[in-house]
């Protein structure tokens, strides 16, 4: 059993590939082996976790995911923990290895009810695993919404349920505005898969644990991946700041000149060897603390050599700009305003798809509604695939893609798309996607190809907020100065 954290590096299965896995391990084992490895790994992490737990409810649903929960309340049972369980199956329809681990629960003299406790300590979630078909209702529906407005911890078998297991969509929300900040624990059997990680999956798991049940992944084909921690770059003692490249920001319209500066200031502490603000805003001036950013006028900017980072507060006024960039930048990161004018603009996405073509390294930063504006669709789509929407995107026009919100996805044209673990909720706040795009363009400036520059710059970004202080608040300038307070 593995704790996965930020820095984990693991393949993701969709539902399709787990399957395939689960009926080829099945293949080589004795009847009903997996799911009692699966029971037994769910009762050894829920006495791990809450081992002074007195009232231990048991929700069971009416398939396999429900048998694991039937397990592990026989080797609760059998290890003088006393749980409850409330099973939704019917003894005529339930599949044989549900079956088989009712039988054992019951043998074992575990308790069944019709309706949950009054109170528990630990509740562990067995109603629906990968076989979820639609949106819970009635009891079950009931159960999990009052598992999850308790106060106690909730242990979530293999999936949350009502999660979709391939794109973090919650198929209703079984969880309501937290009244408590309910613990979340989830173990994940057999392989993990990507919906815990993105869109509303992480909410909803909590922290994730896997348990391979013994069984080697080596025969299906990954989703997605963990892409984990990114290695150290040595800098080599004979360097120079040419070594490290030059970052030319442009952005910065009148009245948004924060935005191109907490991207300049970013691209500086991330290790850029030069940093060019390139100020739309012909008045605005640079910030005194930080003589090592040079003002230039962006027309007076020589892009051929450097790492343009473009659309940081950049306002309308990014569109006059934009065919020079994307025809003439080294590499170039396209953020914000900049990515509005290009959905908005045929011609701009002709360049934009010509720079593919040509394999100039492009990165393009998107929040969701910006990602749905470039793929003609809205939000509430891109959501609720984010992973292939990240894929269709980098695909379209040739792209690193890193489409950000809770599990930010890196796609590129001819990869698996990689989910990101490190960060939190206090990056939503203004200005932290602009720190973010400087930060990629760092990345780029020093010579790292477009999709490991943009995994390790959205890593570094995550973890500076991730090892911030609780209780110091976590401003952009802040992020943007590498987490200096
Ligand atoms: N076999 C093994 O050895 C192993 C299995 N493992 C475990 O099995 C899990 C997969 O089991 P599974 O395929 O039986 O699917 P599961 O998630 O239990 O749901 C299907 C049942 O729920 C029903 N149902 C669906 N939606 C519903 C809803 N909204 N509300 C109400 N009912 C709903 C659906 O009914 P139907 O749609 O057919 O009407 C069907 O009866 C996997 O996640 C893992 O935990 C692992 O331990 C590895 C070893
Ligand atoms: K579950």
């Amino acid at each position: 059993m593995q704790r996965v954290t930020s820095s984990t590096v693991a393949d993701l299965f969709d539902v399709a590939g787990t399957r395939m896995l689960e009926q080829a391990a099945a293949a080589t084992l004795p009847p009903h082996t997996l799911m009692q490895r699966a029971g037994l790994a769910v009762a050894r992490l829920a006495m791990a976790w809450a081992p002074h737990a007195r009232a231990v409810w048991i929700a069971c649903g009416p398939g396999n995911n429900g048998g694991d929960g039937l397990e592990a309340a026989a080797q609760l049972q059998q290890r003088g923990f006393a749980p409850v369980v409330t099973w939704l199956g019917d003894a005529d329809r339930t599949p044989p290895d549900a079956r088989a681990s009712l039988e054992r629960a019951r043998a074992a003299g575990v308790a069944f009810a019709e309706s949950p406790p009054a109170t528990w300590d630990l509740a562990i979630d067995a109603l629906l695993g990968i076989g979820a078909s639609r949106a819970p209702d009635g009891a079950m529906a009931r159960w999990l919404a009052s598992m999850h407005a308790g106060a106690a911890p909730v242990l979530s078998v293999d999936v949350p349920s009502g999660l979709d297991a391939d794109t973090g969509r919650l198929t209703a929300d079984p969880m309501p505005p937290r009244a408590h900040a309910t613990a979340r624990i989830c173990l994940s059997l057999l392989t993990l898969k990507p919906g815990l990680f993105t869109a509303q999956g992480r909410d909803a798991a909590g922290e994730v644990w896997l348990d391979d049940l013994g069984c080697d992944a080596s025969g299906a084909k990954p989703a997605a991946r963990l892409a984990g921690a990114p290695p150290l770059h040595a800098r080599l003692h004979s360097s120079h700041k040419g070594s490290y490249g030059d970052v030319a920001i442009i952005g910065g319209a009148p009245g948004m000149a924060g935005a191109a500066l907490l991207a300049a200031s970013a691209a500086l502490h991330a290790g850029a060897g030069r940093v060019f603000a390139g100020l739309l805003d012909g008045r605005a001036a640079l910030d005194a603390s930080q003589p090592e950013l040079m003002l230039r006028d962006p027309a007076s900017l020589d892009l051929s050599q450097m790492t343009a980072v473009v659309g940081c507060g950049g306002g309308a006024a990014i569109c006059a700009l934009l065919p020079r960039v994307l025809s003439t930048a080294r590499h170039a990161v396209i953020d914000a305003d900049a990515l509005n004018a290009i959905a908005q603009d045929a011609a701009l996405k002709l360049l934009l798809e010509a720079r593919g073509r040509r394999a100039q390294p492009t990165v393009l930063t998107p929040h969701p509604l910006e990602a749905a504006r470039l793929l003609d669709t809205d939000t509430a789509e891109v959501q609720a695939d984010r992973p292939h929407a990240a894929q269709r995107l980098a695909d379209r026009f040739g792209s690193t893609v890193v489409l950000k919100g809770s599990g930010t996805v890196i796609a590129a044209p001819g990869e698996r798309p990689s989910i990101n673990l490190s960060g939190n909720a206090r990056l939503a706040s203004a200005g932290t996607g602009d720190a973010l795009a400087g930060m990629v363009g760092a990345a780029m400036a020093s010579g790292l190809p477009a999709p490991a520059a943009a995994r390790e710059a959205v890593w570094h970004h995550g973890h500076l907020a991730d090892q911030w202080p609780a209780d110091l608040p976590l401003t952009a300038s802040a992020l943007a100065r590498g987490g200096a307070r």
